[in-house]
């Protein structure tokens, strides 16, 4: 029976669902203070329709204006611990049980409880209309804005459509203040369009008043180009369907959607998919008739525009109609036939390519999911000029051989751009691959890089892929932008994160995110792999500890690195996982503490100064070499290095708190080949010195990935760490030797690798260490004995290389392609 009250729960305070239990279990179960019933009415409940006061610009709802009548709150013996977050006043709907579904009215945050039979299909729904924020096991939340909402509307879902869905799986009904902020937002999308004509943009629209709107505003009126008005017929469009999938674009999605609201309509009646179908193409087809008014705008103004016009409520689509594109020449490329996308790749490109045109944005992909594959495929879809931008010149050349893996591309239409290699395409049209700092150099350039790069900004180009999105500043995506005239741009990246909350420039310079997976569904269906994360707790010795306690920043960094517990650790997960037949990397960002690591352990090790060809012996190594299991990574190990091979993962220094890193270094082991073994996990261990900053760090660097559905177990024991055989550091006098060591060592020593510097090979080959370390450790001082042993285990990396002689046959093999390749 329904209960009678009228406000008979709601969320409260479940804003970090998974982490904290917030929801209250509504209904007539929920116990109730005595005499409470009856002291609310419906004049002392806050109207839905008071919560209307919305920030559009910024895509969020603003509690401006918002009061809540003060005895809402209290009404049981709980409801006051959830402060302003109680939201009992919303009714239950009778079977909100069956409803999956709860809504924060104030900020349009939707939390989904994932273990509701409709959890599958609401998911899909609001995947579609909300961006993910966290989706740990049993509670998602997602959030409205009007980025994601627009997202929905180009792939043909109207207000109506989103509210009656929304409504469908909502426990409480729709809060008036949503409902007019889904109409705001998706009424005013579409009004302004972005589109490039012959290298020039131009602001499109087909309301005069609105055209009239924006030559007034001073702001958008300083970049019009006098005298560039007119007025063109819209282009004719249709249904387009993504090479790999069989069906047109975002035309499932938008069915799926209106179909299952047709059902709530209509309970048993089987939609069908040709109507509605049908009726998005009319819709299309109405558009056509309309006359199209447009000013040219100068290319320094595109992102003032952009943003002025978000901010006065009317978002810029920015769309390529490739279809009907008819200045620039076609480019043959198709997916080769045995090519088949996965569902997920398919849905992030229906996003991109929702109403029969290309949309500019970003999807998130975990890493290991393929997005190079999303990227091609787009290419295959635009069939236009593509240019690819990557951040070194190895990713380069990757990027290449998987255009020539994955599609029919003419290996002379696909060329590549780096400080090595200029080459061009030999038809009108092609694919260049090259580096962002290729692209946005300001050094005086050579003929041949000064002729490619005219070649590259005297043209139109039909899309720019842009890989790794999330490294790359936000200045140089504006010299790539300004530089490069392109129809739509799709970025790449798995960790849409930046610790200086620039991120939301990225909506201006790329466009939207248009996508982002479900790292735990993925990992389900087998496309990454399981992994199992720990943090393993490492007491610090009380001489350490002291020093620590009184040490500067940097030293107390590389104390808590040098923690002798945490090495012992370090060795004994290392001995444990290479006698379960697994592959390791341990990754340090201290340069310095991963000399140590990797040489005390006798273990090969990569880093900035690692030249380019030791690197790849070492890798080859790594990869299928049965002795060689263990591989010491710095920094530059974060990103771009394909290690399928390797299934476990140790952290024994990293960048502070960021949460980036973390991701990207788990996603080092997604990829894992034997990830669809019965029974297989991988792992991940972050090994934090106790008491230390680091847990703090440690704690904030896992925030994303426990938003993506991870736990992290805490290690405080590792079971009979003592009987290690050789165990590091075990006599007092071995860990004062190390104490004096980490004292003694300089301060401006080589300590970190420069991502940014390693986005080019060729530099990051040529770089050298700042300063050479010249004091010794109080050991080699007193000519001590420790100075063989380092010797010694130093030469892993110099081992693999006199192996290089007798090399395997497989070795001479991979040695053979290579230069055969080199020769193409
Ligand atoms: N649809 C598909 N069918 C078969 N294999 C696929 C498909 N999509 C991706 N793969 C394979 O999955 C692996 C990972 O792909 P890719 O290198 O593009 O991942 P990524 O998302 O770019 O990872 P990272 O972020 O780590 O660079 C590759 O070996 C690729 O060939």
């Amino acid at each position: 029976m329904p209960p009678k009250r009228k406000a008979s729960g709601a969320i409260r305070g479940a804003s970090k669902a998974g982490r904290t239990s917030g929801v209250s279990t509504p209904g007539a179960e929920t116990p109730r203070s005595i005499g409470s019933s009856d002291e609310y009415s419906d004049q002392e409940i806050a109207s839905e329709s008071e919560v209307e006061n919305l920030d559009k610009a910024h895509g969020k709802f603003s509690l401006a204006g918002y009061q809540r009548k003060p005895k809402a709150v209290g009404y049981d013996a709980v409801s006051h611990l959830f402060g302003k977050k109680d939201f009992s006043w919303l009714k239950l709907k009778p079977d909100h049980e069956n409803r999956p579904l709860w809504i924060d009215p104030e900020k349009g945050l939707i939390i989904l409880e994932s273990f509701n039979p409709l959890a599958p299909q609401a998911q899909d729904f609001l995947i579609t209309i909300a961006e993910p924020l966290s989706r740990p096991t049993f509670l998602h939340e997602y959030m409205l804005t009007t980025h994601s909402l627009y997202a929905a509307v180009s792939v043909g879902l109207n207000p109506k459509d989103i509210i009656n869905a929304l409504n469908r799986f909502l426990k409480t009904p729709l809060p008036d203040g949503v409902r007019s902020f889904i109409e705001g937002c998706t009424e005013s999308y579409g009004k302004i369009k972005l589109v490039l004509k012959n290298t020039k943009y131009l602001v499109e629209t087909t309301d005069p008043n609105m055209l009239q709107m924006l030559l007034k505003d001073p702001e958008i009126s300083q970049f019009r180009v006098h005298g560039s008005e007119g007025t063109s017929l819209a282009p004719t469009m249709g249904g387009l369907v993504i090479p790999g999938t069989k069906n047109a674009a975002g035309v499932r999605e938008a069915t799926e959607i209106k179909s299952g609201d047709k059902q709530q309509g209509q309970e048993g009646e089987k939609p069908e998919e040709g109507n509605i179908y049908a009726a998005l193409n009319e819709e299309d087809d109405d558009d056509d008739k309309e006359a199209v008014h447009s000013f040219e705008i100068k290319d320094e103004g595109v992102e003032t525009v952009q943003k002025r016009c978000l901010e006065l409520g009317f978002p810029v689509l920015e769309e390529y109609d490739f279809r009907n594109d008819e200045v620039n020449a076609n480019l043959e490329i198709d997916l080769r036939p045995a090519t088949q996308i996965r569902p997920y790749q398919e849905k992030s490109l229906s996003k991109m390519f929702g109403n029969g045109r290309a949309k500019s944005g970003i999807i998130v992909l975990p890493c290991g999911a393929g997005k190079t594959l999303v990227g091609i495929t787009a290419a295959c879809t635009v069939k236009k000029g593509i240019i690819v931008l990557c951040t070194s010149s190895m990713s380069v050349v990757q990027w290449r051989q998987e255009f020539l893996k994955w599609s029919n591309i003419n290996p002379d239409d696909i060329a590549v751009f780096t400080s090595d290699n200029k080459s061009m395409f030999s038809g009108n049209t092609g694919i260049v691959v090259t580096t962002y700092s290729m692209v946005t150099q300001t050094r005086e350039r050579s003929h041949d890089a000064k002729k490619m790069m005219d070649f590259l900004s005297g043209r139109e180009w039909g899309l720019m892929l842009l890989d790794e999105v999330h490294v790359v500043p936000a200045q140089i995506f504006r010299k790539v932008t300004t530089r490069i005239k392109t129809h739509s741009k799709l970025g790449l990246t798995a960790t849409l994160l930046r610790e200086d909350d620039k991120i939301s420039d990225l909506n201006f310079l790329i466009g939207p995110k248009l996508y982002e997976a479900n790292w735990m569904e993925l990992s389900e269906q087998g496309h990454i792999a399981k992994v199992q994360c720990a943090e393993v707790w490492c007491s610090m010795p009380t001489e350490f500890y002291e020093e620590y306690l009184k040490a500067p920043g940097r030293k107390k960094q590389l104390l808590y690195v040098m923690n002798p517990t945490k090495f012992q650790a370090c060795q004994y997960l290392i001995n444990y996982h290479e006698s379960r037949g697994d592959k390791i990397i341990v990754f340090s960002d201290d340069v310095w503490a991963l000399k140590r690591y990797a040489e005390k352990l006798g273990k090969a090790m990569i880093y900035g100064a690692t030249a380019q060809h030791e690197r790849i012996r070492i890798l080859e190594n790594f990869q299928h070499n049965p002795a060689i299991n263990t591989l010491f990574l710095s920094k530059i190990g974060d990103t771009s290095l394909d290690l399928p091979e390797a299934t476990c993962l140790i952290q024994i220094s990293s960048h502070y708190g960021s949460r980036r890193q973390e991701a990207q270094r788990l996603g080092r082991i997604l990829r894992a080949k034997r990830r669809n073994d019965e029974g297989f996990n991988a792992f991940f261990y972050s090994l934090v010195s106790k008491d230390t900053q680091e847990m703090f760090y440690s704690s904030k660097r896992q925030a994303f990935l426990v938003d993506q559905g991870y736990a992290f177990k805490v290690i405080t024991q590792l079971q009979d760490i003592d009987k290690t055989p050789d165990l590091a550091f075990a006599s007092p006098s071995e860990r004062r030797e190390l104490l004096q060591d980490v004292l003694v060592s300089q301060e401006d020593e080589e300590v970190i690798d420069d991502l940014w510097h390693q986005g080019s090979q060729g530099r990051a080959q040529r770089r050298k260490p700042k300063v050479r370390r010249t004091a010794g450790t109080l050991n080699e001082l007193s000519g001590g004995q420790d100075m063989a042993y380092v010797e010694q285990n130093k030469s892993m990396n110099k081992t693999l290389k006199k192996n290089k002689k007798e090399s395997h046959a497989f070795f001479k093999k991979l040695q053979r392609e290579r230069d055969r390749r080199k020769q193409q």
